[in-house]
């Protein structure tokens, strides 16, 4: 198994937490910190894996991506617009251990080429879906993260995000084969989280949300609670 889907897969709350300059609109969402700060927070709360954007729309730079790996042992995933061997082979090079291919922006004949690609380098491919004809067509996806996009790309996220979907289509997720189902995007907090993890992902990945929160500490542990309590009513006789 990838050491991405192990970590993920392997840890008490399995977030896959994003440093993101920017949202869609252009706001900031650092709030002064530094690339440097913001992964030092994430790693004191154990974070599993971390998702840099190096997307020039949400403000990213290959920069972000190479500090963040040269500075920790975690899983990195590169978020970007990936539609090239040679971007593969670059994120490898810069430290990555996943990359994003986002199935609606690619040509249907690229995934297969870019899943091999990935593999071949050692990369899992981060697949995001946003139906069931996509997640259909994923080759090896027993050998890929796939995630169900709550928002839109195509207009760069603006809009709010409709977790319903990810709801709808995890029966799919697990049909297809992934071992590691994830959902993406306008996870607007703890509440919503634990929703998604107590439906069956296997995890979730969770950028604005986390980065706009004034305590990292609270945020995880009204989640833990959550889930603690979805616990105890599963288990009610
Ligand atoms: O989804 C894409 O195709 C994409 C491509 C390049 C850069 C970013 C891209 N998506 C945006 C994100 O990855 C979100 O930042 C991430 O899912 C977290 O979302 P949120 O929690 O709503 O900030």
């Amino acid at each position: 198994m990838s050491r991405f889907i192990e970590s993920l897969r392997a840890a008490r709350r399995p977030l896959v937490m994003e440093i993101k300059r920017h949202d869609g609109d252009g706001a900031d969402l650092l709030g002064g910190r530094s690339v440097a700060e913001v992964l030092a927070a994430y790693e004191a709360v154990d974070a599993p894996c971390v998702s840099v954007v190096t997307g020039r729309w949400f403000g990213g730079t290959e920069d972000m991506l190479r500090e963040v790996a040269e500075r920790t042992d975690r899983p990195v995933l590169q978020k970007d617009f990936i539609t090239r061997r040679d971007q593969v082979a670059r994120a490898a090079d810069l430290g990555a251990s996943a990359v994003l291919l986002t199935a609606g922006l690619l040509p249907r004949t690229s995934m297969p080429v870019l899943v091999e690609a990935c593999l071949s380098a050692g990369l899992t491919p981060f697949v995001e879906v946003t139906g069931e004809a996509e997640i259909d067509a994923v080759p090896h996806a027993d050998e890929c993260v796939i995630a169900v996009n709550n928002k839109d790309i195509r207009t760069r996220e603006r809009d709010a995000g409709d977790i319903g979907r990810s709801l709808r289509l995890l029966p799919a997720l697990v049909r297809g084969g992934t071992r590691c189902p994830v959902s993406a995007s306008g996870i607007g907090g703890p509440a919503v989280a634990a929703r998604l993890l107590d439906a069956g992902y296997a995890g979730l990945l969770v950028g604005t949300s986390l980065l706009r929160t004034g305590n990292l500490d609270d945020y995880l542990s009204e989640l833990d609670g959550r889930l603690a309590d979805a616990t105890a009513v599963e288990g009610t006789p």
